[in-house]
């Protein structure tokens, strides 16, 4: 059976009118501002090897100009890369066709922008059968599924509203539900909810989340804000520059930053939010003691139910209540504590 798995493979992206040209400097060790230095060419992308689980949410993070766009748009082929592979299910979305690639981004994807892209002279209901309206699915049928999503999303009662009668968060709710009408395996998100206002970003954020639990789309989701990359990423890829810094789950990312980027973006990171008990658990030694805690529960909730409860010891179980591993506040509290960094002693 197909993954909907996406797999990037060593993907190179050089701006400019002969960017194939300079593949071979930029692998050698050329960097992105002596290319432009001396070429005139623009580095977008180095070598980027990324596996895009089937059913997951990765999240691509970075900060400004690090690529991340680019990369997105590779996945849809609004972009073509100067070397590389996008595999979709094994097949390489840069080497289909015009019709293979027109019917790959009509029905395998769909795409959820910063700024909405509604059209403001149609309705929510209008907004949201757009695409299926492009496919000449029959009305009726595309009404039901229309209808089906704006229920979904929470926008049920608001079907005959205009955009500019909706605030921003029920705009991106109408975003979504467009996006989701056209039963694409694949949900492109780029930036979607960065416009947002804080509260509402985060509302959003679990409506995707709530979705997800049922849909398992494969979602792409790029952001320059890391408690959203946390929140949202199964996995998590950090960019600079072009290229892949780190990768990997959100706890793997906060306990073992690979680099200073990443310490940095990480050190303001609420770390008893983020990091499980099964992360930091020993081996069982003997039998289970203390308090029973689920796998899954944050550092932050297990600290106060054990200090609560005036025990310093738990076990952690897993699913089916079966002990896994043992813990204790002193292990919590210390992995709830930024690292003090080498540079910064000195600096004291
Ligand atoms: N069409 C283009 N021509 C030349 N350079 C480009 C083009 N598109 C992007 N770039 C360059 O490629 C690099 C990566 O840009 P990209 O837009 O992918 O970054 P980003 O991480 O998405 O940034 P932002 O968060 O600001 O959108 C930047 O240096 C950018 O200037």
């Amino acid at each position: 059976m197909a993954s909907h798995a996406i797999e990037v493979k060593n993907l190179y992206k050089i701006f400019g009118p002969r960017g194939e040209d300079y593949v071979k400097l930029v692998e050698k060790g050329m960097g992105k501002a002596e290319l432009n230095e001396k070429h005139g060419h623009v580095l977008g992308l180095q070598d980027i090897n990324i596996s895009m689980p089937g059913g997951c949410i990765t999240v691509v993070m970075g900060l400004s100009g690090s690529g991340k766009s680019t990369l997105i748009r590779h996945i849809n082929r609004l972009i073509d890369p100067t070397a590389g592979e996008v595999l979709y299910d094994g097949v390489d979305v840069c080497k289909m066709n015009e019709n293979d690639l027109r019917s790959f981004r009509r029905h395998k994807t769909a795409m959820v922008f910063q700024k909405f892209a509604l059209l403001p002279h149609r309705t929510v209901l209008e907004n949201t059968i757009y695409g299926l309206e492009i496919q000449g699915i029959d009305r009726r049928e595309s009404e039901k599924r229309a209808l089906g999503w704006i229920d979904r999303v929470g926008l049920q009662g608001f079907e005959k509203h205009y955009p500019n009668q909706l605030s921003g968060g029920m705009q991106q709710r109408v975003g979504l539900a467009r996006a989701l009408t056209n039963d694409a395996d694949i949900l492109l998100m780029d930036e979607a909810y960065s416009a947002l206002d804080p509260l509402i970003r985060v509302d959003m954020q679990s409506v995707l989340l709530e979705l997800q639990k049922e849909l398992k789309k494969t979602v792409v989701f790029i952001t320059h804000d890391l408690d959203e990359a946390l929140r949202l990423g199964d996995k998590i890829a950090i960019l600079r520059d072009g290229h892949v810094v780190q990768q990997g789950t959100g706890q793997e990312i906060v306990l073992s930053p690979a680099d200073d980027y990443i310490t940095a973006f990480v050190q303001e990171v609420n770390r008893g939010r983020v990091i499980n008990v099964e992360t930091i658990m020993r081996p069982l030694s003997g039998n289970p003691e203390g308090l029973s805690l689920a796998a899954g529960t944050v550092l932050e909730t297990a600290a106060r139910t054990m200090t609560g409860a005036h025990i310093s010891n738990a076990h952690v179980v897993d699913a089916n209540g079966r002990p896994i591993g043992a813990i204790d506040l002193q292990m919590i509290i210390s992995a709830m504590v930024t690292p003090v960094k080498h540079t910064d002693l000195q600096a004291a």
